[in-house]
């Protein structure tokens, strides 16, 4: 039987760093985001749903979504962010588990940034990558280039890191150096 390992965290807690691990290493891994960005391409069904909804405004000359200035709007305004939920949800769940579905792997990784916030269920387990939010803040203020206001937007508009930790099978501290992350995650792939 499959099994599924489910990785969340906060925004640049460093989901993808362990990601690009595991795959370095030969695991399969679907990743939520990558599967949204595809999704919103010209012509995909969650670009359609954001064109018919919010109009031409968010949108650059070519007809590619505009990422930027979106994603600006998005996290500085809790009601649009709701519609975009109510809008693009289920969309995104149904795209991940096929997916999951076509996978010939027996062991699949999934890097759902949004686990816990949209209740997502059925993993055999569920890693939880960890930082304190000073360090997710300045990691997020240089990877994205945003204020420190922009950047604590985003941060706050999620589930406090803090409260996801109980709700994680393995919660794998990502506060120091990126070496000291792969050495446990060797530790833990041994005991899976
Ligand atoms: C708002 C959008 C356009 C911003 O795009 P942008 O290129 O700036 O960010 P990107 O897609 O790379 O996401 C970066 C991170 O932001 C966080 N994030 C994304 N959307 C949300 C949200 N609605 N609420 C809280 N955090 C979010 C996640 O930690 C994600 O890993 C985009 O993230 C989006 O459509 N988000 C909603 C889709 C969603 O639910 N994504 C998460 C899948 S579980
Ligand atoms: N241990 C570390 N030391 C220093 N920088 C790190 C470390 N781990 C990750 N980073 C950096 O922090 C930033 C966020 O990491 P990453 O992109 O992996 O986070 P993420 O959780 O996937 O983010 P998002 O939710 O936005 O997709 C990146 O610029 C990454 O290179």
């Amino acid at each position: 039987m499959k099994k599924i390992i489910g990785i969340t965290g906060g925004i640049a807690s460093g989901k993808s760093t362990v990601t690009s691990f595991l795959k370095s290493r030969g695991y399969e891994v679907i990743d939520a985001d990558a599967v949204v960005r595809e999704l919103q391409q010209i012509g995909g069904a969650l670009y359609v749903a954001i064109s018919d909804t919010f109009g031409p405004t968010y949108f650059l000359a070519d007809g590619e979504l505009d990422r930027i200035t979106f994603g600006q709007a998005i996290f500085a305004n809790p009601e649009m962010r709701a519609q975009l939920s109510t809008l693009q949800d289920k969309l995104i769940q149904d795209a991940l588990f096929d997916r999951c579905q076509v996978s010939q792997s027996d062991l699949v990784f999934m890097d759902i940034p949004l686990l816990f916030e949209k209740n997502y269920t059925g993993f055999d387990e569920i890693w939880l990558v960890y930082v304190p939010k000073e360090i997710q803040l300045e990691r997020l203020m240089k990877r994205n280039n945003l204020s420190q206001a922009d950047a604590l937007l985003r941060i706050d508009s999620q589930m406090p890191l803090d409260d996801k930790c109980a709700l994680a099978t393995r919660i794998i501290k990502n506060c120091d150096t990126i070496d000291m992350l792969e050495i446990q995650l060797t530790a833990i792939i041994s005991e899976i």
